[in-house]
């Protein structure tokens, strides 16, 4: 199993960089694994607690079950993949049954912030987008897909995805094997990546 991980700031586009890396390749030969499936179990925190939630620190991720799945996928184990809820702000009881694939994308802004996980990852790659463009892609998808406010969004930007992108996120582009410049769409980037799939697949 090659396992390939994507890391890089909210809204710099690392879903979309993973639909266009997987659209042209074989479906049973690639499956995704999203940290935000990772986000630690909140169930014993309120609603109004779990709004104030700092969830751009790496103690947010349960970091021991997405190590011990993709263990188990690398053991041919298939996997529920936890749901969550952006709206809840909290895991959902429902699972995704995920099979091993021969190719494994494990995508997430702090995965590789994690010594263990980060050795699990046959390729690193960072994507990265200007602040300015992060801030303005995260204000159009939070509200129109994660049912937020334009007041939620810039308060949570100032109070701790700003630092915690700082502090935690940027420092791990120096672990990357591979940094795709997504301030615009960046098609020959993911020809390449694509490439170097296909070659470990053949
Ligand atoms: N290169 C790009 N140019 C313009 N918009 C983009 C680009 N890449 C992604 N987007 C848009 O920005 C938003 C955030 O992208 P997404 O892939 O969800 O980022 P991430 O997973 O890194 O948070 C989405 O609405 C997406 O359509
Ligand atoms: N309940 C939550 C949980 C996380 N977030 C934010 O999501 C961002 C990570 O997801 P991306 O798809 O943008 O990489 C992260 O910056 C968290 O602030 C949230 O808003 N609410």
């Amino acid at each position: 199993m090659l396992v390939i991980g994507i890391a890089g700031g909210t809204g710099c586009g690392k879903t979309t960089v993973v639909n266009q890396i997987i659209n042209e390749l074989p479906y049973e030969e690639v499956g995704v694994i999203s940290q935000d499936s990772y986000y630690c179990d909140l169930s014993h925190l309120n609603y109004d607690e779990r709004t104030q939630v700092n969830f751009d620190h790496p103690r947010a991720i349960d970091f021991d079950l997405l190590g011990s799945h993709l263990q188990d996928l690398k053991k041919g184990i298939p996997i529920h993949q936890p749901v969550y809820s952006f709206v809840k702000h909290n895991r959902t009881n429902d699972t995704i049954l995920t099979h091993p694939r021969k190719v494994m994308i494990v995508e997430g802004i702090l995965i590789m912030t994690n010594p263990q996980i980060r050795e699990m990852f046959d390729i690193k790659i960072f994507v990265h987008a200007d602040s300015d463009e992060r801030l303005i892609r995260r204000l159009k998808r939070d509200i129109t897909e994660r049912g937020r406010d334009l007041d939620e969004v810039l308060t949570r930007y100032q109070n701790t995805l700003k630092p915690m992108h700082n502090q935690f996120i940027e420092p791990t582009k120096e672990y990357a094997d591979i940094i795709i410049p997504n301030n615009k769409y960046n098609t020959v980037a993911i020809d390449i990546v694509r490439t170097i799939i296909n070659e470990k697949l053949s």
